[in-house]
């Protein structure tokens, strides 16, 4: 059985008062459900997020990490720091990241690795663009990230992994994918991982959805088999929503 995940990505947003505070106000409302809240949210926010968080099972990640444990890479940050401070998850390939900050399948790859080698649990975010589904290629799209994202990662590793399906086209723009839509890629996913691992591994790896995710969509997404939770930008930025969203 999947445990359920919802990952708020709270992108360039916010303060470290407003972060501590949106702790403050969700902590007692997200405890009681067996669904795993995550927040992630920018470095500078992290290690105070990590005090407000004790004693709940909030699990705080980051948005993006650097492949390397050190060196001259300025501006990056890297595993070490992040485990340092008891970081659970990092946020890795956002195609925002891909599209901006010129991400690709191999560095998206190392850091991967990286990620798993300091115990930090990868967020994976693969997605098509609009052009890329208005011409069919989604599952082709998505089966090339994900095939490349994850080679030479053994399998105890991929069933700890927890992928997001983010169409590019649904993001920020208030365009949600069908629940069926995410579904279906979704599933195929999952049939991807298990042609590349076996039955176990596709059962246990969480997939999320992400793109447009609100209160008033969440519980339809989550009815759908394959999808396992939902990583959310925009309505993640309010505690009441972010409240709603996980107790779907
Ligand atoms: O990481 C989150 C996604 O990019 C979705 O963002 P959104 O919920 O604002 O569409």
């Amino acid at each position: 059985m999947r445990k359920p995940i919802i990952a708020g990505n709270w992108k360039m947003n916010l303060t470290i008062k407003e972060a501590v505070k949106f702790v403050e106000d969700i902590k007692y409302e997200v405890s009681g459900t067996d669904v795993e809240s995550v927040i992630c949210a920018p470095f500078t926010f992290l290690k105070d997020l990590k005090g407000a968080v004790e004693g709940t099972n909030i699990k705080i990640a980051a948005q993006n990490m650097h492949f390397q444990d050190s060196g001259a890479f300025t501006g990056e940050v890297s595993a070490p720091m992040l485990k340092e401070i008891g970081i659970d998850y990092c946020v890795i390939g956002h195609s925002e990241r891909r599209q901006y900050f010129a991400e690709t399948d191999e560095t998206v790859n190392k850091k991967l690795k990286q990620a798993f080698k300091y115990d930090i649990v990868p967020i994976l975010c693969v997605g098509e663009t609009l052009e890329e589904r208005e011409t069919g290629k989604t599952n082709e799209i998505v089966k090339s990230q994900v095939v490349a994202d994850i080679a030479g990662l053994d399998k105890a590793l991929v069933s700890k992994l927890v992928i997001a399906y983010e169409p590019i086209w649904a993001i920020g723009t208030g365009k949600t994918a069908t629940s069926k839509q995410a579904n279906e890629v979704i599933a195929y996913i999952r049939e991807v991982v298990k042609d590349l691992y076996d039955d176990e591994v596709s059962e246990n790896i969480r997939i999320q959805y992400g793109g447009s995710v609100k209160p008033e969509n969440v519980q339809e997404i989550m009815n759908e088999d394959d999808i396992d939770g939902a990583l959310v930008g925009g309505a993640s930025l309010k505690a009441a929503d972010f409240i709603k969203l996980v107790n779907f």
